[in-house]
């Protein structure tokens, strides 16, 4: 049973109590002595498990603007929804120079509302929109804990994990979608100084607002069945909605929960399990407890609503080769003109491509990609000129067209073109040159208008003068030319939005995840053989293995993208020493000529000689020193 109303608030632990408690926690590595909430313990016990210091301060690494806008866009029916009540909670608590926050699923702050002059500096900045409060990364602190255990949190002053945080109080409720998941959070902040439980009733209630107008932005073509114990309650906030999908529960809110005295487990049952069925009427319900309520029955819209587009964000970072790049190849599309593209391994080709087409004329033609390399030589003739039935073993009933006749009216994208056998070359040319395929097996010929596309990383005119790849072919394939340069030739600016795009594609920041300032400088270092492909893989995989909410170091990168250990620390003496022992054993230790190659005055060489021990002209002593010199440098 969910707790709505909002709980009696619990015995609060003095600050002498809290500080008792953390010594016993923290240092003594005990359970405190004092009784703490349920959740703060809990939240303790993550966070040390997590490898949190409380001591140690956690830095504040806010989104950039554009992750932020973003991760605003991403909730934006979550913001609209939330909008009357953040105003109406930051002018309700105005005295208490609250701060009032909306964050997303992650604890990313989105929005805030209030009057922070009261509070320092430092939690001014914590407390902006774009930063995570992710337990993972802060700590025990409302947000991020109440998200974890999905469930209202209040967290005041040295309850917060961090010492950083201990000026604190918060108050945070997660808001839930009609199968009990949250889709946000509010909360409300201030001085731990104000009195425990202040903002929770307000706060609670708001987020149920927020809830109910959630359920009732639910698609039209579900069924809603609203009601409530009161009949004047039918129709507000209070009452309990339930989607219904023909006989199914498919949605709920915490009120319907609390009135069917059950859990979220209610969501995919039977409404015949719930209620007494012959009673089910639009006005009067009664559950099988015997409870009766009063109710109303929305009936389903039947229009089909198609579902909004996602937004979503583009998927291709274009920087000035890029975007050059991609003009180029829409327009040579539009002019029907063979091109190839020239790049190494995931440097983009066939993304570009494709967006090429689909800016290009041919947009609503097909785009077929052909993998030369990955199709055995014995295949790829059938798979590109197709073939009639029976043409050969294992060929299909009924023939194949063939890739070729596939891209009829769009693109016919070859990739590794360099990998095409020779003796296809030739049929290929032919098909180029008369727009013409001929099926295997004698089928009638079949008039195609594509445009061709391909694209390699070898050097095809290399091919051509070494006689593996055939010189009139590939006049034909290059009528134009596009190159794409590899990732580690991309300026540092255009890399590093780079990053930020393929981080943002891996869903890492959505999650609340913050990449710190080392670790992307690690991940900038790397050269990226793979480029693009290599690079969006690498952080899909971190942010897949890493927690919601957490800062990513170095330490958390494979090993290959960590920074090399420091070379051995070698002291100035001993590159000295080096040099000048190197230069006299050259000169048969005569200081003149050796002073000269140092670029030193001689009397100066004289007096580092003296302070370093270096004899000059025994030549024992210099080879010795010369022996010397070499095992210190
Ligand atoms: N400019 C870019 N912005 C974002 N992602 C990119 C970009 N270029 C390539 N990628 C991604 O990298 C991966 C490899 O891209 P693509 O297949 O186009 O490379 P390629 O050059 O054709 O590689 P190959 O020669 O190995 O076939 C894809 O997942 C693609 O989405």
């Amino acid at each position: 049973m969910i707790e709505l109303s909002p709980t009696a608030a619990r015995p609060a632990p003095s600050e002498a109590e809290l500080a008792r408690a953390r010594r016993d926690f923290f240092l003594r590595g005990r359970p405190p002595s004092v009784s703490l909430g349920r959740q703060v313990l809990g939240s303790w016990t993550r966070c040390v498990q997590r490898g949190l210091v409380a001591e140690r301060a956690c830095p504040v690494e806010p989104l950039t603007a554009a992750a932020l806008t973003e991760a605003r866009e991403r909730a934006e029916l979550l913001r609209r929804l939330a909008e009357p009540e953040l105003e109406f909670l930051a002018e309700t608590l105005a005295d208490t120079a609250s701060q009032v926050i909306l964050a997303n699923a992650y604890g990313l702050i989105l929005e805030t509302r209030g009057d922070t002059r009261a509070m320092d500096r430092a939690t001014r900045v914590a407390l902006l929109p774009g930063v995570s409060w992710a337990e993972a990364a802060m700590g025990t602190n409302a947000i991020g804990t109440a998200l974890t255990d999905n469930e209202l949190t209040e967290i005041w002053g040295s309850e917060h994990f961090h010492d950083q945080h201990h000026r604190l109080c918060c108050t945070a409720v997660p808001i839930l979608d009609h199968a009990g998941r949250p889709v946000g959070l509010l909360d409300v902040s201030g001085d731990a100084r104000l009195p425990r439980g202040y903002a929770r009733s307000i706060v609670m209630r708001a987020a149920r607002e927020i809830e109910h107008r959630w359920l009732l932005n639910a698609p039209e073509q579900l069924a809603r069945l609203r009601f409530h114990p009161a009949r004047a309650c039918v129709g507000a906030y209070q009452e309990g909605v339930l989607l219904l999908d023909e006989d199914r529960i498919v949605g709920a809110n915490r009120s319907a929960l609390q009135w069917l005295d059950t859990d979220w487990s209610l969501v995919g049952r039977r409404v015949d399990e719930v209620f007494d069925h012959a009673e089910v009427s639009a006005e009067r319900l009664r559950t099988h407890g015997g409870r009766q309520l009063f109710g109303q029955l929305q009936a389903p819209r039947r229009v089909q609503i198609d579902p909004p587009a996602p937004a979503e964000e583009s998927s291709l970072w274009l920087g000035e080769a890029q975007r050059s790049a991609l003009a180029r190849l829409r327009r040579a599309i539009d002019a029907g003109l063979a091109t190839v593209l020239l790049g190494e391994t995931g440097c983009g080709k066939e993304a570009l491509a494709r967006r090429a087409h689909a800016l290009s004329a041919r947009a609503s033609g097909p785009f077929v990609a052909i993998n030369c390399a990955a199709l055995p030589e014995t295949l790829i003739e059938a798979e590109l000129f197709g073939y009639v039935e029976g043409a050969f073993t294992g060929a299909r009933r009924r023939g194949s067209p063939g890739r070729i006749a596939e891209a009829d009216g769009g693109i016919l994208f070859l990739d590794e073109i360099g990998d095409m056998p020779l003796p296809l070359q030739s049929r290929l040319l032919r098909v180029l040159q008369e727009h013409r395929v001929e099926p295997l097996g004698g089928g009638a010929p079949r008039t195609v208008d594509c445009v061709v596309l391909c694209a390699t990383h070898c050097d095809l005119d290399a091919m051509v003068a070494e006689g593996r790849f055939r010189a009139d072919l590939l006049y034909r394939l290059q009528e134009h030319r596009v190159e794409l340069p590899p990732w580690r030739s991309l300026p540092e600016a255009q890399r590093r939005d780079a990053l930020a795009l393929l981080w943002r594609q891996s869903g890492g920041p959505a999650r609340g995840m913050v990449l710190s300032a080392a670790a992307l400088e690690c991940l900038l270092a790397h050269p990226w053989p793979g480029n693009f492909r290599q690079c969006a893989a690498a952080l899909r995989a971190l942010a897949a293995l890493a927690d919601d909410g957490a800062k990513i170091g170095p330490a958390d990168l494979p090993a290959e993208l960590r920074p090399a250990p420091a070379p051995p620390r070698v002291s100035l003496d001993e590159l000295g020493r080096g040099a000048i022992v190197a230069a006299l054993a050259r000169h048969g230790g005569k200081v003149a000529p050796a002073a000269t190659e140092l670029g030193i005055h001689r009397a100066t060489l004289y007096r580092q000689m003296r302070r370093l021990g270096i004899a000059a002209r025994e030549p024992g002593a210099t080879a010795q020193a010369v022996r010397k010199g070499n095992a210190g440098a």
